[in-house]
């Protein structure tokens, strides 16, 4: 699993620091983010309460002022806390650990089932579609014209998406999802997890073509643009996709808590959450919930990925099928630190 940008300092007597590593706290324990969240709120203003490791019980409460983060340790450490079950927390100060790119790039495990990466709304369903209709789906979109982007080519159907504004004209509509994509609606009518699949209407199709090596850069698909599911369908060559959470958003659009804030693009922010998981052709990934809303997509431009301990090659292309609903109003998801509507 990913490796958090936060860590337990060496030795017992760490600097000072606004982020507090918490051990015996989390959801393995029965404490909610939300309830932990709420508890510490009470020390001062709180960044977020992140996961510092795959165990569940042990996060990292994260507070806009070090002093917050000196009196929550001095009143919880080592006592048992009444608002948090009864638990004896052990805190310390946390530090941000140093990472090279290549660790970056390179460290994070990739899982072959969803249900690995704990991230809530993510699901991956294996051979949602078959090899003879694969192949077909591929010869409609190669008789229908590409458009070339610097590294890939894409198509887009139902409405055309503008990768300036990373945003569609609601008011342009290019027509109905084309009748080829038909059997993959009607799969998708009865997906399992989703409580209401058969009402989910989606009008807005990208189909991209990734070469051997190229990727994605890391994204979360607009939330004013789209709305909370996106279907994910691999075709042709498999890859890996990343999943990031970011402890800072300072670099989305009209941030306003840090007008000083230096950072441009999720790439400057070094404080994330890291999961990985490989898409086989033929899969469908869902994002919903929090996994669309609140962790950034990434797909490395590699020509090979290490999955658990096979190297698997890139094919010579990639080609997905990206179904969503196009948003008519500002999005009102729960993640508002991650949401260009509610900024
Ligand atoms: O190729 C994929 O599976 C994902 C595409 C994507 O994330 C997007 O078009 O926003
Ligand atoms: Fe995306």
């Amino acid at each position: 699993m990913g490796l958090p940008r936060f860590g337990r300092p060496k030795g017992f007597e760490g600097d000072s620091s606004p982020n507090l590593y918490v051990a015996n706290c989390g959801p393995a324990v029965g404490l909610s983010y939300d309830s932990i969240a709420s508890v510490f709120s009470a020390f001062g203003e709180l960044k977020g309460v992140f996961a510092a490791d795959d165990s569940g019980a042990r996060v990292i409460v994260s507070y806009r002022d070090e002093s917050s983060a000196t009196a929550a340790l001095e009143a919880f450490d080592g006592h048992p806390c009444p608002d948090l079950g009864g638990r004896s927390l052990h805190i310390r100060y946390s530090v941000i650990q140093p990472t090279s790119q290549g660790q970056v790039n390179d460290s994070v495990p990739v899982s072959l089932m969803a249900s690995e990466l704990n991230i809530p709304g993510l699901y991956l369903l294996q051979d949602f579609v078959s090899i003879k209709e694969e192949e077909e789906l591929l010869a409609a979109v190669d008789a229908r014209p590409w458009k070339s982007l610097s590294k890939r080519r894409v198509q887009h159907y139902g409405y055309e998406f503008c990768y300036e504004t990373r945003n569609v004209n609601t008011r342009r509509k290019l027509g109905e999802l084309p009748s080829f994509v038909s059997l993959i609606l009607e799969r998708i009518s009865s997906f399992p997890n989703l409580d209401d699949s058969a009402n989910i209407v989606l009008d807005q199709l990208t189909v991209n073509e990734y070469p051997t090596g190229v990727g994605l850069s890391p994204h979360v698909d607009t939330h004013s643009a789209f709305e909370g599911f996106i279907f994910s369908l691999s075709l042709a060559g498999p890859c890996i996709m990343e999943f990031r959470q970011y402890a800072e958003c300072a670099w989305l659009p009209n941030h306003t808590s840090s007008p000083s804030m230096k950072m441009q693009s999720p790439e400057d922010d070094k404080s994330f959450l890291r999961r990985a998981i490989y898409l086989p052709p033929r899969s469908m990934l869902l994002l919903s919930g929090e996994a669309r809303y609140a962790w950034h997509h990434y797909i490395p431009h590699h020509k090979i990925d290490l999955v658990k301990d096979s190297v698997i090659r890139r094919g010579s292309r990639r080609v997905s099928f990206t179904f969503r609903k196009v948003r008519t109003g500002p999005c009102q998801c729960e993640f508002p630190q991650y949401c260009d509507s509610q900024r």
